[in-house]
């Protein structure tokens, strides 16, 4: 079958409208990215050269799919040329190519966020700061958001409304932070991953012919996920497509999730006035999910007052009700899920692949982890600390970063003394107050000695000496050799894969092992190459610091359980997804309940949640779970309440700790469902389903028989008095421990004795 008959009416005149700017608004699971990728097949198929397509996506991963899919209609040996992938791997290598027009050096690094936050450290203890108050990961937005909407430092500075911010905000010197950051980035010969859309708005401005000459190669730009443009990034899409105009966008309004970021929904709304002679197509099919999914989805996001009206609507099965379940601690919560996906799998016979978790923060991932692994059933996180992320593979890739580019002031500092050479704090302490002083980077300070003087004995300068020689042997081959043979040769010369070879610890044995597999990916990319072209190894430093986990998923993570934040999920479906963690104050978070902006954001969070489901879609909550190292407890998430009822099913609570999976098996058998259908529209789905069963220690504290004023011996903070009691009989407790200040507890575990 031809691939256009695949499509609906609405979906084929979005494909086949290919001149001028278009853009297609439509609801979740609709088919926006299938008509993106159809639209670039039939654009080749017009005979489009793929060299003048360009496409932008959220993930690499996505990219790759598209392309492979348009690779299956028109074939591979096309769809090669076509230039796909997100704004900042397209941009990063625009970037490489043109660095010197901006006073940049060709190997630039590319700096990840721990990278940005240490060198952010670094200049808040310079500048004699509070790090309390100036936290890096704070500085680290103020500074990202800023360059979002392309202020620099400078203009940061004398914009008295940001500066008015900072200082009502109690820190009104995160100007000077942006300053010497800016400073050292460029110094070092870096940049953070705001930079690279930064600095390619920069080129473009400062160099009319490199937009001329780009604006002409990309005589069609296409963008996925358009609610979530920032401004930096609509301005490069703008200026690409200002001499053709052949600009399509997809987007849903309702399904804007990053504005914490700096995503702007405008970007949509002002399409309109942007291109005044556009094209809209409305898609309104949801092919994804079931009616319930999809009824249940619209019933939320009705109750947001700023967006595009849409009729979504699906001919798929009614499909089952979304199952809500209610635990009573974190813990329990992650079992109870690991069950469900367990039983699903045999009463199914659904794959690990097929489900997906889904929480509103990486801290979560924890209880779902430690269940999962019980019931061997495997998974893969997505955002948890990924492989690019581990200490070794950092210090692996520091020599490979510095070898590309000496200036790398993080790279320099990582891999000075690592493996050990006796270059100890103090050497760096000492490199870096000369390096400022000279106003040159550490590399410059270590290599010249004669030229930059410092206080460093004979000894050190001597161990500096070799440790710059020994660099400089790797940098002569970096156009010489392709990037494996390099790669290989700094791990054995440096003395890495010896030091990891020497560890028999099992961590010890998993570190080399995952060297070894970083060199396996560097093999495959050094060999993946067209014909008579080499892959160096700074070609292979832009790969990877862009990767996103979603893209590094190897063959064997194919079938697993996907767990990831809902931020994280954008684009994805599942046929089974858990949407965890809806407790007020988690979901929506706690930060977000300043404004009626910032809960429309986390409502459009939670349509994205459900909305990846495709055939079953799981609420869960739990009644008490632990944060920042105590024990809190929660009500139900507005949400659950704002679905419309009559597509919801809430079963009675069970505990599924201490059984074994049979007994569990059984007693979800006989459990009966009740429907949730609650009697005023503010009651809360705890108070209404308080806990049949009583657990062993629940009858313990009934029998303690409290009062405000007692003292009390708790197990881990000591004496205490009580202060607060809420709830009859009492149920939670605030006591003053005068070795621990005020606490909060829940009866029902606290385990208080009554002196
Ligand atoms: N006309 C169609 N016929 C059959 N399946 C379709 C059709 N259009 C889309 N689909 C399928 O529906 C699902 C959702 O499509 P797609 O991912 O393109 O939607 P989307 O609008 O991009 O969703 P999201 O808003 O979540 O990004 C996919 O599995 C896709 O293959
Ligand atoms: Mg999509």
């Amino acid at each position: 079958m031809n691939y256009l008959e695949t499509l609906n009416p609405a979906q084929l005149d979005a494909v086949k409208n290919i001149d001028g700017p278009t853009m297609v608004i439509a609801g979740a699971g609709s088919g926006k990215t299938r008509v993106l990728t159809f639209r670039i097949a039939y654009l080749m198929e017009k005979g489009i050269d793929p060299f003048n397509i360009l496409s932008l996506t959220f993930t690499n991963k996505a990219a790759k799919e598209m392309k492979e899919r348009i690779s299956s209609i028109i074939g591979s040996t096309e769809a090669k040329n076509l230039t796909m992938g997100t704004f900042h791997s397209v941009f990063a290598r625009i970037l490489r190519h043109h660095a010197d027009k901006i006073g940049y050096p060709q190997n630039f690094t590319i700096y990840d966020t721990q990278d940005s936050r240490s060198l952010l450290k670094t200049i808040v203890k310079e500048l004699k700061l509070d790090e309390k108050v100036y936290k890096p990961s704070m500085v680290q937005g103020r500074i990202s958001s800023a360059k979002n909407n392309l202020i620099s430092a400078v203009a940061y500075e004398s914009n008295s409304d940001i500066v008015n911010e900072d200082r009502q905000s109690g820190r009104p010197r995160v100007f000077e932070i942006y300053k010497a950051y800016e400073k050292r980035c460029k110094l070092a010969g870096a940049m953070d991953f705001d930079d690279l859309l930064y600095k390619t708005n920069v080129l473009f401005r400062d160099s009319p012919e490199t937009l001329h000459f780009y604006q002409h190669r990309f005589k069609y730009v296409l963008v996925d996920e358009y609610q979530d443009t920032n401004y930096s990034q609509y301005l490069l899409v703008k200026k690409l497509a200002a001499v053709f105009q052949n600009v399509c966008v997809v987007g849903d309004d309702a399904q804007s999730i990053y504005s914490f970021r700096g995503a702007n929904i405008q970007n949509i709304l002002n399409f309109k006035t942007d291109y005044p002679d556009h094209n809209v197509f409305k898609l309104e099919q949801n092919y994804r999910s079931s009616q319930t999914i999809v009824n249940a989805a619209n019933s939320v996001i009705a109750k947001n007052k700023d967006q595009i009206q849409k009729n979504v609507w699906t001919s798929n099965d009614v499909g089952s009700k979304i199952k809500v379940l209610r635990t009573l601690t974190d813990n329990e919560e992650g079992k109870l899920i690991a069950n469900q996906i367990f039983e699903t799998k045999q009463n199914e016979g659904a794959e690990n692949s097929d489900f997906a978790i889904l929480y509103r923060t990486n801290a979560q991932s924890r209880s779902f982890e430690e269940a999962l692994r019980k019931l061997n059933l495997p998974y893969k996180i997505y955002g948890g600390l990924s492989f690019y992320q581990r200490k070794e593979i950092k210090d692996i890739i520091g020599y490979y970063r510095l070898t590309a580019n000496p200036q790398d002031e993080e790279a320099f500092k990582r891999i000075v003394n690592y493996p050990k050479r006796g270059i100890g704090n103090s050497t760096v302490e000492k490199l870096v107050v000369a390096a400022n002083h000279y106003g040159v980077s550490l590399w410059e300070v270590a290599a010249e000695p004669q030229k930059y003087p410092t206080e460093l004995n004979s000894g050190t300068r001597n161990k500096l000496n070799q440790f710059v020689t020994q660099i400089k042997s790797f940098a002569v081959d970096l156009e010489r050799k392709d990037a494996y043979t390099l790669a290989q040769h700094i791990a054995v010369t440096s003395g890495i894969l010896k030091d990891h070879y020497a560890d028999k610890s099992p961590e010890g044995v998993a570190r080399y092992e995952n060297i070894q597999a970083l060199l396996a990916g560097i093999k495959e990319f050094t060999t993946n190459v067209s014909d008579g072209e080499t892959n160096f190894l700074s070609d292979f430093m832009v790969d990877v610091a862009l990767l996103t986990d979603a893209d590094s998923e190897k063959d064997e993570d194919k079938n697993k359980v996907s767990l990831m934040t809902i931020h994280a999920s954008k684009g994805l479906e599942f046929p089974y997804v858990f949407v965890v963690g809806l407790e007020e104050n988690l979901f929506p978070s706690q930060m977000a309940l300043n404004s009626r902006t910032e809960l429309e954001e986390e409502r459009r969070l939670f349509y994205v949640a459900i909305t990846r489901a495709e055939k079953n879609c799981t609420l869960s909550f739990a009644t008490s779970r632990y944060r920042w190292g105590n024990l809190i407890t929660s009500e139900s998430s507005r949400f659950i309440e704002e679905i419309n009822p009559e597509f919801l099913e809430v079963s009675t609570p069970y505990r599924s700790g201490g059984r074994s999976l049979n007994q569990t098996n059984l007693e979800n058998k006989t459990r009966t469902p009740t429907t949730y259908a609650p009697n005023g529209p503010k009651r809360r789905l705890t108070k209404l389903q308080d806990a049949p069963k009583k657990s062993k220690d629940g009858d313990t504290a009934d029998k303690l028989d409290l009062k405000v004023g007692y003292n009390v011996m708790h197990e881990r903070f000591g004496k205490g008095k009580i202060v607060a009691l809420e709830g009859t009989p009492p149920s939670k407790a605030t006591v003053f421990f005068p070795k621990a200040g005020n606490k909060q507890l829940l009866l029902k575990f606290a385990k208080l004795e009554v002196l």
